[in-house]
């Protein structure tokens, strides 16, 4: 619902299609969601690094840095999470009109949510990377210590121990990085967008 009246939408002179040949490729959302500790955000950032290295532009939106600003006003309450990952999806929606490849680290643990987003993009716009890492393995790695703070009750409503997690159901990627090295995942992503004419020439689909 949108509370202001008398608003109109401001059209501009130059559309997301111009601004994608500008680019010299196309502008979507690879939306990483997964566990915490699953590897979403070290993919993410190594995708935009191997990206950078082709000479394609592409920007990283994390799940840790948006909760130091835009969304420094919310929790893990279930409407906290679901807010965040609205606020997400419009911020992707305007990279994505920018003509940006946008890459968005996020748990995202509600499917009602990610849907959102993918309905409020277009077709193609929307490309969701489950990264399903057992929740032992992110257990184990515990990269920030916070399974076993929620272990010990010191955090609640921590995802996969005592806040749910609900995996996609047709995801255009599936990831299992206890399965495969770094650079197996980022070829894996990598060619997806090539072969689906993300990065410009052959498509599949
Ligand atoms: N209760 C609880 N549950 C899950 N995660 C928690 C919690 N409290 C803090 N953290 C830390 O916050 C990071 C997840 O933030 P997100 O914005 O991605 O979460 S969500 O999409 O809104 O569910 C997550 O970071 P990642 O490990 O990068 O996923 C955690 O470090
Ligand atoms: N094969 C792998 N792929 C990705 N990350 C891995 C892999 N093996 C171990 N890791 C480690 O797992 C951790 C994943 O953490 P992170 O990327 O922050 O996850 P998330 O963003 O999902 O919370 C990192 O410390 C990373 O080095």
């Amino acid at each position: 619902m949108i509370k202001s009246d008398h608003i109109t939408w401001q059209t501009s002179q130059v559309s997301k299609q111009e601004r994608q040949q500008l680019a010299g490729h196309q502008s979507a959302v690879l939306w990483f969601t997964g566990l915490s500790g699953s590897g979403k955000s070290t993919i993410a950032n190594a995708v935009e690094k191997a990206l950078y290295d082709q000479g394609v532009g592409s920007y990283v939106l994390d799940g840790d840095n948006m909760r130091f600003g835009l969304n420094k006003n919310l929790g893990f309450s279930a409407a906290d999470r679901t807010e965040n990952i609205r606020r997400i999806g419009e911020v992707a929606k305007l990279f994505v009109d920018a003509g940006t490849l946008t890459l968005t680290a996020f748990i995202s643990p509600y499917r009602a949510d990610r849907d959102q987003v993918r309905a409020l993009l277009a077709d193609r716009e929307f490309i969701e990377v489950f990264v399903d890492t057992p929740l032992a393995v992110c257990e184990q790695r515990d990269v920030k210590q916070l399974y076993a703070k929620a272990r010990r009750g010191e955090i609640t409503g921590f995802t996969g121990i005592d806040a749910p997690y609900e995996v996609p159901n047709n995801p255009e990627i599936t990831i299992d990085t206890s399965a495969q090295p770094l650079e197996v995942s980022v070829n894996q992503v990598l060619v997806y967008l090539q072969n689906h004419g993300y990065l410009g020439g052959r498509r599949d689909d």
